[in-house]
């Protein structure tokens, strides 16, 4: 199995499709994972572009891709922390529906891998605060990850 960090919850969740369409679920209120509200926005990233590496000092993120597909990349650089030095990958997209929850200080990122622009809800706990986020280069950081395809 793929190595978990600390705090990270990946959990599946329903899709209910008829001839009409579907509903898709994302987060309720009664949840396990849930904390509180504080705002709902889309992130759209276009194919093969890369949106990373950033970190939130506050926000509980969670994430769901309802449309389109992203890899979706995080690492664990806290102090203390059991997983200090894991990266972990998650393919989400209608093909691998799942809620994605994100503790403060975990760097994530992610880079468009549908043909189509994806769609990156997110479900914060706080609003958006631009004083509560740390970035650093994609390409050129402390955490090394190589974000280019690779034909294995
Ligand atoms: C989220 C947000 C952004 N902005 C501005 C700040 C920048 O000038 C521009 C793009 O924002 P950013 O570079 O942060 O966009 P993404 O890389 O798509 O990331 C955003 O969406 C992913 C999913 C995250 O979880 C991030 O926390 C969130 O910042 O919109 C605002 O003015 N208000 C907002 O609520």
């Amino acid at each position: 199995m793929a190595p978990m960090i600390e705090g990270v919850r990946i959990e599946p969740r329903r899709q209910i499709v008829d001839e009409r369409g579907k509903i898709m679920h994302m987060l309720k209120s009664t949840d396990d994972v849930f904390q509180q509200f504080g705002e709902i926005y889309f992130s759209v990233v276009n194919p093969g572009v890369v949106k990373a590496w950033h970190i939130h000092k506050k926000m509980v993120l969670n994430y769901a891709v309802p449309f389109g597909a992203i890899k979706f990349v995080l690492y664990d650089d806290r102090e203390g922390s059991p997983t200090r030095g894991v990266l972990q990958e998650v393919f989400l997209g209608p093909d691998s529906y799942s809620l994605v929850t994100v503790p403060p200080m975990v760097w994530n990122g992610f880079k468009g891998i549908s043909t189509t622009p994806a769609i990156v809800a997110n479900c914060a706990s706080i609003p958006h605060d631009p004083d509560e986020i740390m970035r650093c280069d994609p390409f050129d950081n402390h955490i090394g990850y190589d974000w280019a395809l690779k034909h294995q």
